[in-house]
């Protein structure tokens, strides 16, 4: 077993300068130190240190390989892990998850495509000592409204409500969807992303105008008994922005005041939680859905990493800034992570008695459905034995008695008859 991180790992990217940047001949202002050291400088003066740094230049499985993969192989020894890009809009956050991968495997594929691939690669070669049970979901936090984006009904209907119990905050009714492999829960992520709100600002021409987590839920299981339960939070973050500079109006202008009070409230429990001083005090996790929901990953007993991201360009000077000191207080953040055995929490007990009941259901449901066609039938019986019996009453009336004794018999004998076509029917109905 690899070294366990006490406080939340810091990546640094810096996204190479793009086209319009380069059109407009804007200067990059930051620079990796040194290639492989972690240190990154700003306008030759500010200097940082953190877990690590990529620069322009470092590709996508660089990033995965360096700082995220043991993360994965923590996940499998029963770990809560979280992974979290933090940036100003457009510094490439969503590129570096691979949130809105599109079915393409090639080099630029990001965070989440490469995870799975792992994941489900490494349950493949343990499969003799356990077995393992993947389940994923997606939720959208949209102008502080939780969608459930793995949910087919309409967006309005998408929308769920986030509460507290024993073991942490539930989302009650949540799709999970069981997983098999690494294809699978791609086209979900796919799915989920489609359903997405994005939007095209003057700073990205598809900006993300939510905030985004894509977890996995592993259960482990060896002789029926549950081993580790553990969950990997994939959070893109709504891109951080100064209105002024994005000129948004309207609901451009409604989605960054939201988004910015998110990142606001996540600052303050980070600034809280790093700061040595308010370790033992209040830490605001209230003050916002986001921070509500990532509330495990900062100070809890996750293994997390921030992946800051940055633009070099001088014009985004003062983000590039901004993002690298809130950053810097992440690093201070020291969290418990620990192995989540199969001990039941309070919330697995409800999911336990949940998937009980719905077994239960469908097993009275099949009970009920047989004999609701009997029934069905029989009463078509005896409601026409009631009807014959009727109509038999009045032909007595007017029938010399021989004649209705006759009568009388055929009308038993057609009803024999039915019965037993109509038991024929319910036997081959049950059958199909
Ligand atoms: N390291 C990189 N290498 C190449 N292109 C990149 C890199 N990072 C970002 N880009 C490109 O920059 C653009 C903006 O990136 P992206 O959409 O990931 O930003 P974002 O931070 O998620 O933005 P927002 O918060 O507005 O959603 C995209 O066209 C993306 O392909």
């Amino acid at each position: 077993m690899t070294s366990i991180p006490e406080t939340v790992q810091v990546a640094v990217r810096i996204r190479p300068l793009s086209h319009s940047e380069h059109r407009l001949g804007c200067q990059s202002v930051t620079e990796q130190v040194d290639r492989g050291e972690p240190q990154i400088c700003v306008r030759s003066s500010e200097l940082f240190t953190f877990t690590h740094v990529f620069d322009a230049g470092s590709s996508q499985r660089e990033v995965y390989e360096t700082s995220v993969k043991s993360i994965v192989d923590k996940l499998l020894e029963g770990f809560n892990v979280t992974i979290l890009a933090y940036g100003q809009t457009g510094s490439g956050k969503t590129f570096t998850m691979g949130t809105s991968f599109e079915g393409k495997y090639d080099d630029g594929i990001g965070i989440i495509p490469r995870t799975l691939n792992d994941l489900f690669d490494q349950i493949g070669e343990q499969s003799s000592e356990f077995r393992c049970a993947v389940t994923c979901s997606f939720v959208e936090l949209y102008q502080e409204n939780v969608y459930d984006l793995l949910s087919y009904r309409n967006r309005f209907e998408k929308m769920v409500g986030i509460r507290e119990d024993a073991s942490g905050v539930i989302i009650p009714g949540l799709t999970e969807v069981p997983v098999n492999s690494a294809d699978e829960t791609l086209r979900w992520l796919i799915q989920g992303a489609s359903a997405r709100a994005v939007a095209s600002t003057s700073m990205n021409k598809e900006s993300n105008r939510s905030h985004t987590i894509f977890t996995l839920t592993v259960r482990k299981i060896r002789n029926n008994q549950l081993v580790t339960i553990s969950k990997m939070h994939l959070v893109d973050l709504a891109g951080s922005e100064r209105s002024k500079k994005t000129r948004a109006v309207g609901d451009r202008l409604r989605e960054s005041i939201h988004i910015n009070k998110g990142l606001l409230a996540l600052g303050n429990v980070i600034a809280a939680l790093g700061s040595i001083k308010n370790t033992k005090g209040y830490i605001s996790y209230r003050d916002s859905k986001l921070t509500r929901l990532l509330q495990n990953s900062l100070g809890g007993n996750s293994i997390t990493l921030m992946i800051a991201c940055v633009s070099p360009a001088d014009y985004n000077l003062e983000e590039t800034l901004s993002t690298l000191r809130y950053a810097d207080r992440a690093l201070k953040i020291r969290n418990k992570p620990m192995i989540n055995n199969g001990e039941l929490t309070a919330r697995d007990e409800i999911e336990r008695l949940k998937a009980e009941n719905h077994e239960l259901r469908t097993t009275l449901e099949q009970f009920q459905t047989a004999p609701v066609i009997v029934s069905k039938n029989e009463r078509s019986v005896q409601k026409l034995q009631e009807q014959s019996e009727n109509t038999l009453d009045l032909i007595f009336r007017f029938l010399p008695i021989e004649s209705a004794g006759d009568f009388k018999q055929k009308t038993n004998e057609a009803l024999h008859r039915y019965r037993k076509e109509s038991a024929l029917w319910n036997a081959s109905d049950n059958k199909n």
